[in-house]
């Protein structure tokens, strides 16, 4: 009997030659695609013996237990009383190492690695190979040609920006404490926060009016849906089934007309830029800044306008004077949408829930903010750094809900962890095996902050931030590869606080529950935060 007639069984003869070869070839590459994942796993056994971990499910591994939802986050954090650093944790039979402790996460970190496998397996359809996902000379060659973005010069331009798209919560919060009813914040600003991205990075301005800009807004909000839908459900990983899902069918369709969208400007604007540059430069609209190396790069303005985030992307240059294709500036395009946006109205969601939940604090910060701003209803760049409270508020709020509560890497060479806890001295994780980074764990763990769950902002005076490791707080990542937005971010935060806290004393509406934690590629307040403003 031949293979195919095995397996081609049921009354259907099908046992030619060609059949019983490409049955073969079939299996054949099946056997060959599996084969690294079997030698990852006979590897990771060994590794998971020597870190331990809790039981997990023969086939469906942790997810279930430590996952997504407010539960798998308090798990998470139960853990920790029997594997005080670092631990085993399994999605299927893909295992991979967790660590929450400053001294193994300082090892993980303080190198260039590759992200992790889930990490890339995810988020490469939408990312590509921006910033967040490339790897090797490729991102560092993208990390020194996108750093002048957020150099301090151009920065304070775009706080303008944020001080302007404020008006539009402020009107909000104006509405609803005349009208004495309660609302939700997260979705005002989430709104705010991708009104911010879209002028920054491209000067385009989102009403529903601009209809163009709507719909890519739009589209990219289901698009990092879909990703998490896909990295939800396990029947949606593979490839082959996902392009086949109405799932896959939809984020293929939306990622065209994003793409599309994003080249018909970037090919306006180098025409713009083309133009402008054969005429005589007003020198007002030249800017000069440092890449990360310390050498300057010299570009130029549109005139009268800021220079938003593609003027810089497209006249960036290497050190052989080449700059970025169209596809590489999309790829960076959409990779700072995706990674700039939920995180930033994420934090500032938290921020407002905690100062809402604990009045003390925000009398602190209001009675700073006044005394900066005076009668004034801007905060400029000079000012932001004169307040403190309102920064270390931020940070807490940061601490307690990390908005990106995991990273992940595969180390590309055996790493040596020790602590202080195991018995073992020191682990050696070998090269290959992914490890993910517990920010969410660390910033909980009751050996770093005393009383973990308690809200206390004094924690991140100048002081007591001296006496920690570096790596205990860490809610934009660190090492090389930290976040290049976090300035940006900050900025942000501070100026949509500022004005709102100047203006308007936020209570929560204690008619709804707390809200709880949705752990997706950010953690989300589920069911909302519901605040009353009144005007002060
Ligand atoms: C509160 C706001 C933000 C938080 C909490 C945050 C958090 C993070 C974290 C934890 C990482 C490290 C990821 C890793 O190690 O794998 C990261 C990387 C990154 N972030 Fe942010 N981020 C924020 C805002 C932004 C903004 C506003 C932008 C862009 C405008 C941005 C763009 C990026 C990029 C491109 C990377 C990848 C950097 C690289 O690998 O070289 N982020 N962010």
């Amino acid at each position: 009997m031949t293979v195919s007639s095995v397996l081609f069984a049921d009354g259907f003869v099908f046992s030619t030659l060609l059949a019983d070869l490409l049955t073969l070839a079939a299996l054949g590459y099946i056997a060959a695609a599996m084969a690294p994942i079997g030698k990852y796993m006979v590897k990771f056994h060994y590794t998971a013996k020597i870190v331990g971990g809790p039981k997990s499910h023969w086939l469906l591994g942790d997810t279930a237990k430590y996952g997504y939802t407010h539960q798998g986050l308090m798990n998470s954090l139960e853990r920790i009383k029997e594997f005080p650093a670092m631990c085993t944790q399994y999605m299927g039979w893909f295992g991979h190492i967790q660590t929450y402790h400053p001294d193994c996460i300082k090892e993980i970190l303080a190198r260039s690695y590759p992200k992790s496998f889930m990490y890339k397996f995810m988020l490469r359809p939408l990312l590509r190979d921006g910033l967040v996902i490339s790897e090797g000379d490729y991102w560092k060659r993208h990390r020194r040609l996108l750093t002048p973005i957020f150099h301090f010069d151009i920065l304070k331009a775009h706080v303008d920006v944020f001080n302007a798209n404020s008006s539009s919560i402020l009107e909000l919060c104006e509405l609803k404490s005349k009208s004495g009813i309660s609302f939700d914040i997260t979705s005002p600003l989430a709104d705010l926060s991708f009104s911010n991205m879209m002028e920054c990075v491209m000067s385009k301005k989102v009403t529903k009016d601009a209809e163009e800009n709507w719909v890519y807004i739009q589209a990219l909000k289901e698009l990092s849906y879909l990703v998490f839908k896909r990295f939800t459900t396990p029947y949606l990983w593979p490839p082959a089934l996902f392009i086949l899902s109405k799932e896959g069918k939809k984020f293929k369709k939306l990622t065209k007309e994003v793409e599309d969208q994003a080249f018909k400007l970037i090919s306006e604007r180098r025409e713009i830029l083309l133009r402008q540059n054969s005429l005589e430069c007003n020198p007002e609209d030249e800017v000069m800044v440092n890449q990360e190396t310390g050498s300057a790069f010299t570009f130029r303005k549109r005139k009268g306008k800021i220079a938003d985030f593609l003027d810089i992307l497209i006249q960036t240059k290497d050190q052989e004077g080449k700059g970025l294709s169209d596809e590489e500036i999309n790829e960076e395009v959409i990779t700072f949408f995706s990674a700039g946006h939920e995180t930033v109205s994420n934090g500032l969601v938290w921020t407002l829930y905690f100062l809402a939940k604990y009045p003390e604090h925000q009398s602190l910060c209001r009675e700073e903010i006044r005394n900066v701003l005076g009668d004034q209803n801007n905060l400029t760049s000079s000012n932001m750094s004169k307040l403190p409270y309102l920064t270390q508020c931020i940070k807490e709020s940061m601490r307690m809900c990390p908005p990106l509560h995991l990273v992940g890497r595969c180390i590309s060479e055996d790493v040596t962890v020790s602590h202080r806890y195991n018995e073992f001295k020191e682990i050696k994780i070998p090269k290959g095996i992914n490890v993910t980074v517990n920010i969410w764990a660390l910033h909980h763990h009751p050996d770093i902050w005393k009383n973990p769950e308690v809200f206390d902002p004094s924690r991140f005076s100048a002081e007591k931030s001296h006496e920690r490791s570096p790596y205990a707080f860490v809610p934009f990542g660190a090492g090389p590869r930290n976040c290049i937005g976090q300035h940006f971010g900050m900025q942000q935060m501070k100026v949509v606080l500022a004005l709102m806290l100047r203006n308007y004393e936020f209570l929560l509406d204690t008619s709804y529950p707390n809200p709880s934690l949705i752990a997706a590629v950010v953690i989300q307040p589920g069911g909302g935060v519901h605040l009353f403003a009144r005007k002060v």
